[in-house]
């Protein structure tokens, strides 16, 4: 029931009493580690994925709250090995991992939280971009993957789905389950990835070069940009199968020269032939007209900037840490300090120095 307010000091007698809103009881919070959980985002089926709120920082985040239970041993060494690379990323255009936590039965990663969603549901909501918009937005994902091949790593499912937006519309390269690491000259021969994405070399069952197969997913991603429409589809796997080993697709009447150009040089079934990420950022659409690409800040992996400094403002957070979270034992604080650590407390500094 609502309360009538007695108004307080500002109001005269003659004004009639505000009515206040009606108070619901705040709902029951649930908490894991430092988080209050927030609503579902996602719902996979060993995972669901929250957003959720820092006690401390008041931080949005998202946690990917995995039930070990129910994963076979594969799956269960597919999310260590996801666990494993993301650790290793830090790039403005990938998802950040924040912390680990695990239970007997449970794990939760916490990560970085893309409100945007995917670009795969703004194409659906608002139809292909402009090629500005796409140049804008492509050329962060060749930087994102870029940086992956640098760090050894190959993401094997890039698709629309998985190219999440910021606030600020930018790019955040989401869901490494697929990736994996591998070695320069060494062929992987694992299936992976969405169909309508893969690689003619992988609907073939050839073994294949991880970086030139995330390049034909690239050049299918930039076509689905500019077009809002897959370029190869079919109502059977088999009619998909026939269709990306043709390499044939259609370019529509809208799309320029330049992006053409661009997109028949990534989506070439010799994987040989295929740009490779360089002359990707080098080709001209990319550049296109005046595109100032600025180079984007990226921490490289054993920069004297990867390795947490131990800044006044982090010895701060430590004393203030101890004092709000009593319960934090020595050794997570030192963990912190030292760097490369996935706990509550390097979670806070990252998530305060990310803000
Ligand atoms: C933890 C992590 C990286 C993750 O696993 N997901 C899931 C959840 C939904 C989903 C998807 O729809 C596509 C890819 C990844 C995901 C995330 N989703 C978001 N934002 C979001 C916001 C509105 C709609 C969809 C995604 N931020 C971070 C993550």
């Amino acid at each position: 029931s609502s309360s009538s307010s007695s108004s307080t000091s500002s109001t005269s007698h003659n004004e009639v009493p505000r009515q206040q809103q009606v108070q619901f009881p705040v709902s029951k919070l649930i908490r894991v580690g430092y988080y209050e959980l927030e609503k579902t985002i996602g719902n996979g089926n060993f995972a669901v994925v929250k957003m959720a709120t820092h006690v401390v920082t008041k931080s949005k985040v998202a946690i990917k709250i995995i039930d070990k239970t129910k994963l076979n041993e594969e799956n269960l060494a597919k999310i260590f090995r996801e666990v494993h690379i993301m650790k290793r990323l830090r790039h403005p255009h990938i998802i950040r991992l924040y912390q680990v936590m695990e239970t007997e039965k449970m794990i939760y990663l916490v990560t970085e939280y893309a409100p945007g969603g995917e670009i795969f549901d703004h194409l659906v909501k608002n139809g292909r971009m402009a090629e500005p918009e796409a140049r804008r937005v492509f050329h962060q994902i060749v930087q994102a993957v870029h940086y992956l091949h640098r760090q050894k790593v190959v993401h094997r499912d890039l698709k629309a789905e998985n190219l999440l937006l910021d606030a600020d519309n930018n790019i955040k390269l989401a869901d490494f389950g697929f990736s994996n690491e591998y070695t320069p000259g060494v062929p992987l021969n694992t299936w992976c990835g969405s169909p309508p994405y893969a690689a003619p070399e992988i609907f073939e069952g050839r073994q294949y070069d991880g970086p030139r197969a995330d390049v034909w997913s690239l050049g299918v991603v930039l076509y689905v940009l500019v077009c809002g429409v897959l370029p190869f589809d079919g109502p059977t796997m088999q009619s998909l199968r026939s269709v990306v080993i043709s390499g044939k697709f259609r370019i529509p009447f809208f799309m320029s020269g330049e992006c053409e150009k661009l997109i028949r040089h990534m989506l070439v079934v010799e994987p040989e032939r295929r740009l490779s990420i360089l002359q990707i950022l080098a080709h001209h659409w990319m550049s296109g007209d005046g595109y100032s690409s600025e180079p984007e800040l990226v921490v490289e992996r054993g920069s004297p900037e990867m390795s947490v400094q131990v800044s006044p403002q982090l010895n701060q957070l430590v004393i203030e840490s101890m004092l709000t979270l009593p319960d934090l034992d020595v050794d997570t604080l030192l963990q912190a300090v030292q760097g490369n650590a996935f706990n509550h407390v390097s979670a806070i500094y990252n998530l305060l120095v990310d803000q």
